[in-house]
């Protein structure tokens, strides 16, 4: 069981708090945290939004979404009345020019205390609410906000939230959240690679063929489908998520695991993306759109279906990308990202795929090994080497597979990644956190996806529902005579 070091009491205000991101993960997660006794009673949770609630009425909303998305530890009903008594609710309009942040102020009456606005609202609002905090005299220097994704749909809109909230902000006190960074999985990549020289020595292109990076989903967009369609796979994954981690996959060692030294190194990986021209577009990277299929056995829609409309989108569930990384390290490892909605299974996964054998001795020549690093559904590690096939009256030799389960190894689950997230923010720990610069970079690398896709009109591929994608998908791999993950299995 991990140690827990508890937190000094702390003003968590959460701005959007009837919303599905509040109800569903971040109560949820300060509940868990709560029983886990990473802090007490005296911490006091704050929620604003714009529906007149009473705190009563409230706390009862809570206490059924907690039943809901937390049941395993709501079902402590002393836990939960403990808990519910951290809570309190202000409705505020924060873009009303009348609104009235009294009450606000009045709840917030220990300015010595670590203060956190997560602003898990439309990122329009994000300005806006910190201007307002400001005029309020509601900054202290203890105070850090948190913002939810998406900073911007471009470059453009990056900087102008960037901006808006940097007015009233250091940049030491923007705590801008991925998720995928909260994860077991992809923290571990550190462990992995850093506390483990065996690993690290093969980390390159001398020793790694190429690199998978997936983030496959079976479900459709849900009721987000207003969002989504705005968005898409690119800007609602790529641009954050897998960047995020191809960067802890393929930086160099920090110096330490400080805030600034993790998030320099994963800049210097975007910054050594290779840029995409129309053409690099055209040829390295697939968009999708799921159409009508199975899944488990059950026929589910096409993304027109889930968004409940009869005309066409063309918006895409799914895209797929190979890029290079130009360093020393890896400038002879192609690397491939992928994500999509409806698609075959729930899997996060890495896979480093091995270089052949340059002379094998044998009569026959298994797949060169790989490590694949699980994130989800479970998270582990799978080593896949060649051995002798057991028997006599000859010698071949097959793959096997060494594996490792997180839950059978550790004996411990975390439910979910805001769960380190949110008190990594009330510590002050940035580390996890995405820096500016590292937003602007990203963006920069995806603005001439988006752009070529716009001029071009790159149309977009059908891929039914419980498939890997686009047929189109093998063969981005293909031309590097590389297979994906799930094609080396079957
Ligand atoms: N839901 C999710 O799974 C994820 C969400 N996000 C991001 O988190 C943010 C919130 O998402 P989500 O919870 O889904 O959105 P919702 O639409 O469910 O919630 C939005 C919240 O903002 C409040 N709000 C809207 N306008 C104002 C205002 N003027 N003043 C005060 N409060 C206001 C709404 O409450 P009311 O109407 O009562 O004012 C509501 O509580 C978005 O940026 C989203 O992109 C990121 C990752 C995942
Ligand atoms: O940020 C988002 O992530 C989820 C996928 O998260 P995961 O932790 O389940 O892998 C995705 O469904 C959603 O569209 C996106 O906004």
């Amino acid at each position: 069981m991990a140690h827990i070091n508890q937190i000094d009491p702390f003003d968590f205000v959460i701005f959007g708090a009837t919303g599905d991101l509040t109800m569903r993960k971040l109560l949820p997660a300060f509940l868990r945290r709560f029983h886990a006794q990473e802090f007490t009673e005296e911490a006091r949770l704050v929620c604003v939004a714009r529906t007149a609630l009473t705190p009563e009425k409230f706390r009862q909303q809570t206490r059924n979404a907690l039943k809901e998305f937390a049941a395993e530890t709501a079902k402590d009903t002393a836990l939960l009345d403990r808990f519910l008594e951290l809570i309190t609710y202000i409705p505020l309009d924060a873009l009303a020019p009348d609104g009235d942040w009294g009450p606000l102020q009045a709840e917030l009456n220990e300015p010595s205390r670590t203060r956190v606005y997560y602003l898990a609202t439309a990122p329009a609002l994000y300005g806006p609410i910190c201007a307002a905090l400001s005029r309020s005299a509601l900054i202290t220097p203890q105070t850090r906000v948190v913002l939810e994704k998406p900073i911007g749909v471009d470059l453009k809109s990056a900087t102008e939230i960037n901006d808006g909230v940097g007015q009233f902000f250091p940049e030491d006190a923007i705590y801008r959240i991925d998720h995928y960074l909260g994860k077991e999985g992809v923290q571990n990549l550190l462990a992995l690679r850093f506390a483990n020289p065996i690993l690290e020595k093969l980390w390159s292109s001398d020793a790694i063929a190429h690199v998978e990076i997936t983030a496959a989903e079976t479900v459709g967009v849900g009721t987000r489908g207003s969002y989504y369609d705005e968005s898409g796979a690119l800007r609602d994954m790529v641009q954050n998520h897998l960047l995020q981690v191809l960067c802890m996959l393929a930086m160099d060692a920090p110096a330490s695991l400080s805030g600034d030294d993790l998030r320099n190194e994963k800049l210097k990986v975007l910054n050594a993306l290779r840029p995409m021209t129309p053409d690099m577009v055209r040829q390295n990277v697939i968009r999708g759109q799921y159409s009508a299929g199975r899944i488990d056995d059950q026929k589910v829609g096409s993304y027109t279906d889930d968004l409940g409309r009869d005309r066409a989108s063309n918006t895409e569930t799914f895209v797929a990308i190979r890029t290079k990384i130009r360093t020393a390290r890896w400038g002879n490892t192609p690397f491939y990202l992928r994500t999509g909605k409806r698609m075959a299974a729930k899997s996060t996964e890495i896979v480093l795929q091995f270089r052949p054998q340059v002379w094998s001795i044998f009569s026959n020549t298994p797949s060169p090994g790989r490590l694949v690093i699980r994130i989800a559904p479970e998270e582990g590690l799978s080593l896949v080497l060649a051995a002798k096939d057991p028997g006599v009256g000859g010698f071949r030799v097959r793959n096997a597979d060494l594996s490792m389960s997180n839950r059978q190894q550790f004996k411990v689950t975390y439910h979910d990644s805001y769960e380190r997230l949110l008190l990594d923010a009330v510590r002050g720990n940035p580390a996890l956190f995405i820096r500016r610069d590292e937003v602007e970079a990203s963006w920069r690398w995806i603005e001439p996806i988006l752009t070529s896709w716009r001029e071009a009109q790159s149309p977009l591929e059908p891929y039914p529902a419980g498939s890997w994608g686009p047929a189109s998908t093998r063969a981005l791999l293909a031309r590097d005579g590389a297979l994906w993950h799930e094609d080396m299995l079957t």
